[in-house]
């Protein structure tokens, strides 16, 4: 049994702005914050990395601690744990040299904790020992005068990427559709970036939860290296026994008017290659849920999901979870989806081994948080990139079918490649 000490104290700074004046000097930084609902999340440094969370035991509360004490919703907040899993862990292909230089750790409960959900708005402070209250005060003094934050620009340049290695996995993709191997697999690109001034995730960071991308900012720090982006798709969440999930496959631009943009979702929505690369997925989602879950809820037809730079089809999926089954099990049974892997998925991941030159790290991976009582989200790891301070790599990809146009898809990555390119500001 492993005894986790949290105390939680309210707080009324700005998540954000306390997170930029409190990061520095931690190795470990984890970010899952939700640009529209209070599901925000943001951790500095390791109290402790588990392998599962069977076996804690938690002691909430410190006498005396915070300037405003705690309130029974703070009490009640149980240490968050980030869990960041990499697309295919066992893929022997080597990631980029950034990527490679991770952890591999499952689940991280940081020293402390920004957190604002349904209970309110905290900073909670985790340690192996009694909390020390003294250092509950003073982090709550920095956030209490942490400055607003402000947007850096980072110019850049892209290098592009070999073509002809794109065809060549279009080629070996297309071949292994027609031999029946797969239905779909979903194939992907990197593209080197080099800032022209030196940046550091912070102000990335700024930069994607203050500009125009949708969806939930993923930061995973280590020393200096850091994971991050703004990923649409949310994997799964547990609240109790309530389960949601996300089907999210087919690609649209947006139009230069909300008039062109409904133009071409009714294109999408009537497109038989998207509707069938979507319906890949809502198959495999509702097979998992049909089988740990009960009340399973899946719309017969998709909406569309309308983003800053694309458009997607997105079948929401709703049910209850058996009881016994946590958030780890519905993580590692959906994960990883035919959105990002193809069908079947056990086949597209072993063509995806054999056709795309690099293991993708944490693009694509399960990438969330989990609370010492079992609830929390994990989201794909979508529209994100990898960096050092000076560069770094961005990644994307599309789902290949059968009709599938090598130039098209090309593009769609491009694309989609924008939001994480927007991490580096307006006027980068
Ligand atoms: C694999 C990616 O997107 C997935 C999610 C939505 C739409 C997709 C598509 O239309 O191909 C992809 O399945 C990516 O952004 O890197």
């Amino acid at each position: 049994m492993t005894k986790i000490y949290t105390c939680n104290v309210p707080i009324e700074a700005d998540l954000v702005d306390a997170f930029c004046v409190l990061q520095k000097g931690f190795t470990d930084q984890f970010v899952y914050y939700d640009k529209q609902r209070a599901c925000r999340y943001m951790g500095l440094g390791r109290c402790i990395a588990l392998p599962s969370l069977r076996e804690v035991e938690c002691e909430y509360g410190s006498e005396g601690a915070g300037t405003h004490g705690t309130t029974d919703a703070a009490a009640q907040q149980p240490p968050v744990f980030f869990s960041f899993n990499r697309f295919d862990s066992t893929n022997p292909t080597p990631a980029d040299e950034l990527m490679a230089s991770f952890p591999r750790l499952r689940f991280m409960l940081p020293e402390i904790v920004l957190i604002e959900n349904e209970r309110g708005r905290f900073l909670q402070v985790n340690s192996l020992g009694p909390v020390y209250p003294g250092r509950v005060a003073r982090f709550e003094r920095l956030c209490a005068q942490a400055p607003a934050r402000e947007a850096v620009a980072i110019p850049f340049t892209l290098e592009p990427d070999s073509r002809a290695q794109w065809d060549a996995q279009m080629v070996a993709a297309l071949e292994a559709i027609a031999a029946g191997r797969v239905s779909k697999v979903v194939l992907s690109r990197r593209k080197r970036l080099t800032a022209a001034h030196p940046f550091s995730s912070k102000d990335l960071l700024v930069n994607l939860i203050d500009g125009d991308g949708r969806g939930t900012v993923l930061l995973y720090r280590y020393a200096d290296v850091f994971f991050c982006g703004c990923t649409p798709e949310l994997l799964v969440r547990k609240q109790g026994d309530r389960v949601e999930s996300m089907c999210l496959a087919g690609t649209c631009p947006v139009g230069a008017t909300p008039e062109a943009s409904d133009a071409l979702a009714a294109a999408l929505m009537a497109d038989g290659k998207n509707r069938a690369e979507h319906d890949y997925v809502v198959q495999l989602i509702r097979g998992v849920l049909d089988r740990v879950c009960y009340d399973v809820a899946v719309p017969a037809a998709p909406e569309i999901m309308r983003l800053a730079h694309v458009q997607h089809l997105f079948t929401p999926a709703r049910a209850r979870v058996l009881a016994g089954i946590t958030l780890a099990d519905l993580m590692e049974d959906l994960h990883p989806t035919p959105a990002v892997a193809g069908t079947p998925v056990g086949e597209a991941r072993m063509l995806l081994r054999a056709i795309e030159p690099y293991s993708r790290g944490f693009y694509a991976g399960a990438c969330g948080f989990v609370d010492a009582a079992g609830d929390g989200e994990f989201s794909v790891a979508l529209r994100t990139g990898v960096f050092d301070g000076e560069g770094g790599w961005v990644y994307g990809g599309c789902g290949i079918v059968a009709e599938s146009d090598p130039d098209a898809e090309y593009e769609e990555i491009d694309l989609k490649l924008k939001t994480i390119l927007s991490a580096f500001g307006k006027d980068a």
